[in-house]
C-alpha cells in the first residue's frame, strides 16, 4: 500500500496545506487496494478539493520537452502569436493574449498569455489532424509554425496527462460508490482542452485588480495542472476565507484540482475550490492546464448516490459542452 497523504485536512473545507495523492495504487490488480485510494481521493474532494498526486507516470523527458517548446513559443513576436488569435479560431483554440480573458468579474484582467488546443491524434503529420465530435465545442487544433517541435511536445504531454485524467474518473467513481466503469461510456472522445500559459513577472502589487488569473473555480470535471519548479504563484481559498499557497513540489508531482461540473454531478458533495494566481517572481512562469470534461453530449446531472430526500438535487440537467461554452463565453466577454 502507498502512502496516502502527508497533510490531514480537518474537515470544515479549513485546510491549511493540501493533501498528497499516490497514485502507484491506482494501477493495484486488487480492488480492495484501489477502493482504498479512492477513500482517500473522497476525503480530498470533500474537504479540499485540490490535491497532488505523485507516481503518475508523466516522464521527466515529456515535461521538460513541453515546458521549453511553451518557452521558446512565448518568447515569439506579439505579431506572429496574434495569428492564431482565438477569436479567430473557432471554439476558443489558439492564443490568448495577456490581459485579453478576464476571469474574476469586477478584476481589470488576466496578466498571462495562453494557447489552447483540443484532442487530436498523436501523430507527426500535421495534415492528420482529427475530424471533432465535440458538438458545441467542435473545433480542430492550430498550430504556430515555431516552434518546430511545438506541436508534438504539447500532444506528448497532453496523451499523457490524459492517461492520468482517465485513471482519476475511475477512482472517482469508486469514491462515489459508483461501479469503478461509471464514466468509461461518459468519457469516450477525450473532451478535454489544454492551456498552456506563461505568466511574465509582476513583481510587485502593481495593481491588486490585475491577477495573473483571478479567484475562480474551473468549469470542467476536474483539471490537472503542472507548474514549474520553484516557483510560488498558485492560491487556494479555505472555508475561512485564507489564501494557501500551492506550491510546486520538487520532482513528478502534479496539482489537480475539482471544477464546477464534478460539484454538479456530485451534487456539491465534492467541491469546487476557488484558486488563483499571481507571478509576484522576478522571473517568467509557465503551468499548463489539462480541463477534463465529460464527453460534451453528455448530460451533467446529480447522480443517485449523491440526491436524498434530505438532500434533493439542486442543479438541473445541462449538456457539458453547453456549459463549458457558456462559461468560456462569459470569461472571453463574448455575447
Ligand atoms: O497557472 C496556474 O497555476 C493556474 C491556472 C488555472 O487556474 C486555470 O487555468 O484555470
Ligand atoms: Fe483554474
Amino acid at each position: 500500500m502507498s502512502q496516502s497523504s502527508e497533510a490531514t485536512p480537518v474537515c470544515d473545507g479549513a485546510f491549511e496545506s493540501i493533501p498528497i495523492i499516490d497514485l502507484e495504487d491506482a494501477f493495484s490488480q486488487d480492488e480492495p487496494t484501489r477502493r482504498s485510494l479512492a477513500q482517500q481521493i473522497r476525503m480530498a474532494c470533500k474537504n479540499v478539493g485540490f490535491f497532488y498526486v505523485k507516481n503518475h507516470g508523466i516522464s521527466q523527458d515529456c515535461l521538460d520537452k513541453v515546458l521549453n517548446a511553451n518557452k521558446e513559443y512565448y518568447s515569439l513576436s506579439a505579431d506572429e502569436k496574434m495569428k492564431l488569435h482565438h477569436k479567430i479560431v473557432p471554439n476558443f483554440r489558439g492564443y490568448c493574449p495577456p490581459m485579453e480573458a478576464n476571469i474574476q468579474p469586477g478584476n481589470r484582467g488576466d496578466f498571462h498569455e495562453g494557447f489552447r488546443i483540443g484532442w487530436e491524434e498523436r501523430s507527426e503529420d500535421p495534415r492528420i489532424q482529427s475530424t471533432s465530435r465535440d458538438g458545441a465545442m467542435a473545433g480542430v487544433n492550430v498550430w504556430p509554425d515555431q516552434p518546430a517541435d511545438f506541436r508534438i511536445a504539447c500532444m506528448d504531454y497532453y496523451h499523457a496527462a490524459l492517461a492520468v485524467g482517465k485513471k482519476l474518473f475511475g477512482l472517482f467513481a469508486l469514491a462515489l460508490d459508483l461501479p469503478e466503469t461509471y464514466f468509461d461510456d461518459k468519457t469516450l472522445h477525450s473532451a478535454a482542452t489544454m492551456r498552456t500559459l506563461h505568466y511574465p513577472p509582476q513583481p510587485h502589487a502593481l495593481d491588486d485588480k490585475i491577477l495573473g488569473i483571478g479567484a475562480h473555480t474551473d468549469f470542467v470535471c476536474f483539471t490537472i495542472l503542472w507548474q514549474q519548479a520553484d516557483i510560488q504563484a498558485l492560491q487556494v481559498l479555505n472555508s475561512h476565507q485564507q489564501w494557501i499557497n500551492v506550491p510546486p513540489l520538487p520532482g513528478t508531482l502534479i496539482v489537480k484540482f475539482l471544477g464546477d461540473q464534478l460539484a454538479r454531478w456530485t451534487n456539491d458533495v465534492f467541491k469546487s475550490t476557488v484558486h488563483r494566481a499571481a507571478n509576484r517572481n522576478a522571473v517568467d512562469r509557465y503551468s499548463i492546464a489539462l480541463f477534463f470534461s465529460t464527453d460534451y453530449e453528455v448530460n451533467i446531472e446529480p447522480i443517485c448516490t449523491c440526491v436524498s430526500a434530505e438532500s434533493p438535487a439542486k442543479y438541473p440537467a445541462i449538456a457539458a459542452g453547453e456549459y463549458v461554452k457558456q462559461r468560456l463565453t462569459a470569461m472571453y466577454n463574448e455575447s
